[in-house]
């Protein structure tokens, strides 16, 4: 049975794939990344994996096992001395056009990681302009990207994203430091939103906040790609907060998928000995009553 607390989130997500068809939206076929140092560091061993559109998929696995290497490869967001050895990712875009992003130069590679995939990392909060309202560093991003809306456009669709992220459009003419750390990481999910991408990469986004935070921030997270239909690859170690969010898990070991699975499956039927080991591995998911504990 699934951990009382995690059915809220994951409900939803799970009746949501029932009704629906997968439709893919990112293929990586045997997709392999080196870091050329001495002695070379093998990041990523031949991974395959399809993304459906909608879904949140969960990367799990100790710290060096490849997780943000796989999760920046996909996306042609590795420098040297990274080198991607072997693969193929396809985007299968919602105007049906499948694109090979292998093949894509640098300057289409920059637009399409814009208007397609976007990001959250850790602590992107901080990466607010602390001198520039927050209506003013959201309207920044339409200035720069959908140059052809006015300036009265630009303005409303800064003050409709903060709703969307539940901080309130009043918040258009605070600065940075007037709000909580939670709500800054969520002028950042909003800015993420912006261009209304088709997948979005979180890189452990709540992992600075409180609990309660976090989780709502994970609500909003779940319900949002619901209500846009955009995917998400979410990485974190925390794999109580996976499960609560994902609707799979893809667990890494040393560059490898050993497992991927539902939620569901892996919680209740892990069967790769190192998933077992992983999830003995956290006290809260096991606790006295074998319930997630938090
Ligand atoms: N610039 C680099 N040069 C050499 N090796 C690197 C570099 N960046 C990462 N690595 C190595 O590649 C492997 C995978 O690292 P990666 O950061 O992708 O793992 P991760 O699972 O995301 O870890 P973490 O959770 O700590 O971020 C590790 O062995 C790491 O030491």
């Amino acid at each position: 049975m699934l951990p009382i607390s995690i059915r809220p989130v994951l409900a939803p997500a799970l009746h949501e794939r029932e009704r629906s068809m997968p439709e893919p939206l990112l293929t990586v076929r045997d997709f392999s990344v080196v870091y050329d140092v001495d002695p070379p560091v093998e990041a990523v061993k031949n991974v395959t994996l399809e993304l459906q559109r909608g879904e949140i998929l969960g990367l799990a696995g100790e710290s060096g096992c490849g997780k943000t290497t796989l999760a920046y490869g996909v996306q042609r967001l590795l420098r040297a001395p990274a080198v991607i050895t072997g693969g193929s990712v396809t985007f299968h875009d919602a105007s049906g056009v499948d694109v090979d992003i292998n093949s894509l130069d640098t300057e289409e590679m920059r637009r399409f990681r814009w208007d397609k995939i976007s990001m959250v990392f850790q602590g992107a909060m901080n990466a607010l302009n602390p001198v520039a309202t927050i209506g003013a560093q959201l309207e920044d991003v339409f200035e720069v990207h959908r140059p052809d809306l006015s300036r009265r456009e630009r303005r409303a669709a800064s003050a409709e994203l903060l709703e969307i992220v539940a901080v309130g459009r009043e918040r258009m003419r605070s600065y940075p430091h007037e709000l909580s750390g939670g709500m800054r990481q969520r002028v950042m999910i909003a800015m993420a939103l912006a261009l209304r991408p088709q997948l979005m990469v979180m890189d452990e986004p709540t992992t600075a906040l409180d609990v309660l935070v976090q989780r709502e921030i994970l609500r909003q997270i779940s319900q949002l790609r619901h209500e846009f239909g955009f995917s998400v690859i979410f990485i974190t170690h925390d794999l109580p907060l996976l499960l609560e969010i994902s609707d799979r898990i893809a667990v890494m070991r040393e560059g490898e998928i050993v497992e991927l699975a539902t939620a569901r499956e892996l919680w209740e039927r892990p069967r790769h000995d190192y998933t077992k080991t992983l999830l003995a591995s956290f006290p809260r998911l096991t606790g006295e009553r074998g319930i997630l504990v938090r």
